[in-house]
C-alpha cells in the first residue's frame, strides 16, 4: 500500500453550493490542461455544479497569485485553486519562481481569507510534469489534480 497520497478525508464532504475559482498558467499546457481536467471531474464527482467553477488564465505560474488575488475579489469564491506547471531548465529561473510563487500563495490565503489550495507542480524533468499528470505511458502515478479538486472541497465545506 502506498504511503504517499492524500489520504482518506474524515467524513465525505458534499461540494454543492460552494463556488471555486481556479486560474492556470498556460505554460506546459498538456500537462496543464490534464490537471485542471482532473480538479474539475473530482468536484463535480464530490458534488460541486460545472457552472459554479469558474476557470481563467495567466500566462505563467508567476502570474498566479496576483491572478487568484484579483479574481477572488471579483467573485464570491469559497476556494480557489492556481494550478501551475513549473519544469527545470538550465538557469536558476525555476527555483526563484519556485519560490516566490509558493510563498506568495501561501500568503494570499491570509490576505483574501479563503483556502487557496497549492496546485503547482515542481518538477525537474518533463516525465515527472507527464506522470503527475496521468500522462505517461506506464500510468505510474495518478493526476494530481483530483487531489486538488478533493482538498478544494474539503477546506471549503470544513472551516
Ligand atoms: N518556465 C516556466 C514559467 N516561466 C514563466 C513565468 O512564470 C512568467 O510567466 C514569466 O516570467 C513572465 O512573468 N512558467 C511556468 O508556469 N512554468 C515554467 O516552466
Ligand atoms: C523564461 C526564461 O527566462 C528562460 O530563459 C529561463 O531558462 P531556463 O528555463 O532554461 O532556466
Amino acid at each position: 500500500m502506498a504511503v504517499k497520497g492524500l489520504g482518506q478525508p474524515d467524513q465525505k464532504y458534499n461540494g454543492s453550493g460552494l463556488k471555486v475559482g481556479i486560474v492556470h498558467a498556460r505554460w506546459n499546457r498538456q500537462v496543464i490542461d490534464a490537471l485542471v481536467k482532473g480538479a474539475i471531474d473530482k468536484m463535480v464527482r464530490l458534488g460541486v455544479k460545472e457552472e459554479d467553477i469558474f476557470v481563467e488564465t495567466v500566462p505563467g505560474s508567476f502570474e498566479l497569485p496576483y491572478g487568484a488575488k484579483k479574481l477572488s475579489e471579483k467573485h464570491q469564491f469559497d476556494v480557489v485553486i492556481p494550478i501551475g506547471v513549473l519544469i527545470k531548465g538550465s538557469t536558476m529561473h525555476f527555483e526563484y519562481i519556485s519560490d516566490a510563487t509558493t510563498q506568495a500563495l501561501m500568503r494570499l490565503q491570509d490576505s483574501i481569507n479563503i483556502p487557496v489550495i497549492f496546485g503547482l507542480l515542481t518538477c525537474l524533468t518533463e516525465e515527472q510534469a507527464l506522470a503527475r499528470a496521468g500522462l505517461d505511458e506506464a500510468k505510474s502515478m495518478h493526476n494530481h489534480g483530483e487531489d486538488w479538486g478533493a482538498a478544494a472541497v474539503e477546506m471549503a465545506s470544513k472551516f
